[in-house]
């Protein structure tokens, strides 16, 4: 029981947070909406003794009194509505900003991670609304505490057995309320590694990204019928789940309507036998009936919190701080002979997380500053592995990696990321404008259109800007009005432009960011980039081997381990593996 509401507490604390006014209106008027009816049922007594009596005087009074309170009921149930609707938007965006903000906190492999995933979709789907909903409950549970008791007290006068009725026949009907809102509870978590792969689906077949192969390779209806099979999976175990929690409410609820009118009949009795007077008799009924829903919707508001605090615990699952990095500690190894200045893998590791291959093993590499180094491999090799294990985007799983002779994970984030420039393959294309596009790569220089022109011009990408209508200012990208959509080669060519943001930065490092260009413009673009990092260290993956030897040494990779080095001259002398993709790249086979 107190698992079901241990984020009770923290719920109301972050509505709270959220709209400090708006929570304590909430209950205000509360209260208010708890003592009207009250009032109202006693009126109605009063103005049935005083029909009886024939004391037209006293019936207005009555009368004129009771309309009074209706109003000030209406309006307060209004009011309430209304600023629950206020609180909830301003919960809403607060704690959807949360999310994000958590999101951009996050290390690649949470990403990348399934699970990890899934607890970010199960926090974002329901998250906003249940917060408001457990003070929503938590109000209601305090004016239905109200009500009861006064209507308790009313009924009290005339039998101590119509209030234990009244109290006894409600339960059945919520402890169905409260299993049936956890079975419901527990099928969406269960089931939400699947609700992900329809999201996916809906997005496959929704997006202009994917349009032009779902088209071209007539993908649809196959990818609508996965889709439709998963929907309708779903549909069925909803339906189910809903006619069996209908049919149980039915029978209990009938359970409650039989004790209504058990007292009823009693009551109406009495008042034949002249025990009860007609007025009492109102009162009675009015007390029962609205008792009883009092109740049944005090020990509802109960069922509704377990409920959400059972989708809160998703959202608190994800924002609880993470875990640390499950890697080794800096590792005690003996000092090697480090360069002063210079990147060094001291016999780095790596395995991805859940995966049992090694992507990297035994890596024992030293590059000197202003190097340029080039990383040759097939596909799979570990090349952008190597490249996402010196930016830090992960971390290795054995041994260390040394920037200037300190280990990376000592390195304060911001002053890494300052000094390294890296473009991606799989480089991000922004539906920004082009200003941003290439901004973003400093983002405090976002608005210094000097540098985002410097950048433009070592990036290449001049002639792309110069195309646009609206130059710099121009949107890219087809998502929003406006917007000019680029070729492959360029975006990749804004993309290079982004890395050179970052002025500051002594290392440089390009993945295969060339490949939608063809080989003369990619030789060109290496070539300004060689020119332009000349006092820099740089770092080049490319599987074009004239680019490839422009670089000062050449790293060979194959399933993850360095198996030659050297510069282009010496590894053809060696004829090794290197020599070998060479001759298939000069014979066209590559
Ligand atoms: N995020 C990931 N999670 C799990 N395994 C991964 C992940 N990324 C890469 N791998 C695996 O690690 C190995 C090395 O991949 P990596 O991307 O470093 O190769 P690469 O040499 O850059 O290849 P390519 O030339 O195709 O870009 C591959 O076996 C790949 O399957």
């Amino acid at each position: 029981m107190r698992s079901s509401f241990e984020h009770t507490p923290k719920a109301l604390g972050l509505v709270f947070r959220s709209s400090p006014v708006g929570t304590l209106g909430i209950g205000a008027l509360t209260v208010m909406n708890a003592v009207l009816p009250l009032a109202i049922a006693y009126v109605g007594k009063r103005i049935v003794d005083a029909v009886v009596a024939r004391d037209a005087q006293v019936t207005w009074h009555w009368v004129l009194t009771e309309l009074g309170f209706v109003a000030a009921l209406a309006g307060s149930t209004q009011a309430l509505s209304l600023v629950r609707r206020i609180v909830g938007a301003r919960l809403g965006l607060d704690i959807n900003v949360a999310i994000l903000e958590k999101a951009t906190t996050l290390e690649l492999r949470h990403f990348e991670d399934p699970e990890f995933y899934d607890r970010l979709t199960k926090a974002r789907r329901e998250a906003s609304s249940r917060p408001l909903s457990v003070i929503t409950r938590a109000f209601q549970m305090l004016q239905s505490v109200i009500s009861l008791f006064g209507y308790a007290a009313l009924l009290l006068r005339f039998s101590g057995w119509a209030v234990a009725a009244l109290l006894l026949a409600a339960i059945p009907a919520t402890v169905a309320e409260m299993r049936f809102s956890t079975q419901a509870f527990r099928l969406r978590n269960w089931r939400s590694p699947e609700s992900r792969k329809l999201m996916y689906l809906e997005y496959v077949l929704s997006n202009d990204e994917h349009a032009k192969e779902v088209k071209l390779f007539g993908l649809g209806s196959h990818l609508l019928t996965r889709y439709r099979d998963i929907g309708e999976l779903f549909y069925r175990e909803d339906t189910d789940l809903s006619k069996r929690a209908a049919k149980w409410a039915y029978l209990l609820s009938m359970l409650a309507t039989l004790t209504f009118y058990g007292c009823y009949a009693s009551m109406a009795l009495s008042a034949v036998r002249g025990t009860l007077t007609l007025g009492d008799l109102t009162l009675g009924m009015v007390a029962f009936r609205q008792g009883q829903q009092a109740f049944q919707s005090l020990l509802g508001a109960f069922g509704g919190m377990v409920e959400d605090n059972l989708y809160m615990s998703n959202l608190f699952a994800y924002l609880a701080p993470l875990s640390p990095v499950n890697v080794s500690a800096p590792m005690p190894v003996p000092a090697l002979p480090v360069a002063e200045r210079g990147i060094h893998f001291d016999n780095v590791g790596f395995r991805y997380p859940g995966r049992e291959e090694w992507a990297l093993r035994h890596v024992n590499v030293v590059i000197p500053a202003r190097q340029s180094l080039a990383l040759v491999g097939q596909n799979g090799a570990g090349k952008t592995t190597f490249i996402k294990l010196l930016t830090r985007l992960y971390q290795p799983t054995e041994g260390r990696i040394l920037l200037d002779g300190k280990d990376l994970r000592e390195w304060d984030e911001s002053d890494l990321r300052r000094r390294i420039g890296v473009v991606f393959q799989d480089f991000a294309q922004y539906q920004f404008t082009a200003r941003e596009n290439v901004g973003l790569g400093s983002i405090d220089d976002l608005e210094d259109v000097d540098q985002v022109g410097r950048a433009v011009h070592k990036g290449g990408a001049e002639a792309v800007v110069a195309s646009l209508k609206q130059g710099l200012e121009t949107p890219l990208g087809r998502w929003f009005a406006d917007g000019v959509e680029l070729s492959g080669g360029q975006w990749q060519k804004i993309a290079l432009a982004r890395a050179f943001m970052r002025e500051g930065a002594d290392i440089l490092v390009l993945d295969e960011p060339t490949a939608a260009l063809d080989a003369e413009a990619e030789h060109a673009v290496f070539e300004r980039f060689r020119e332009l990092t000349r006092d820099k260290t740089s770092i080049l993956i490319s599987h074009r081997f004239p680019t490839v030897r422009m670089a000062d040494r050449i790293l060979v990779i194959e399933h993850g381990q360095v198996v030659e080095e050297g510069t282009h001259e010496a590894l053809l002398v060696r004829n090794g593996r290197y020599a070998h993709l060479f001759s298939l790249q000069a014979q066209g086979y590559l």
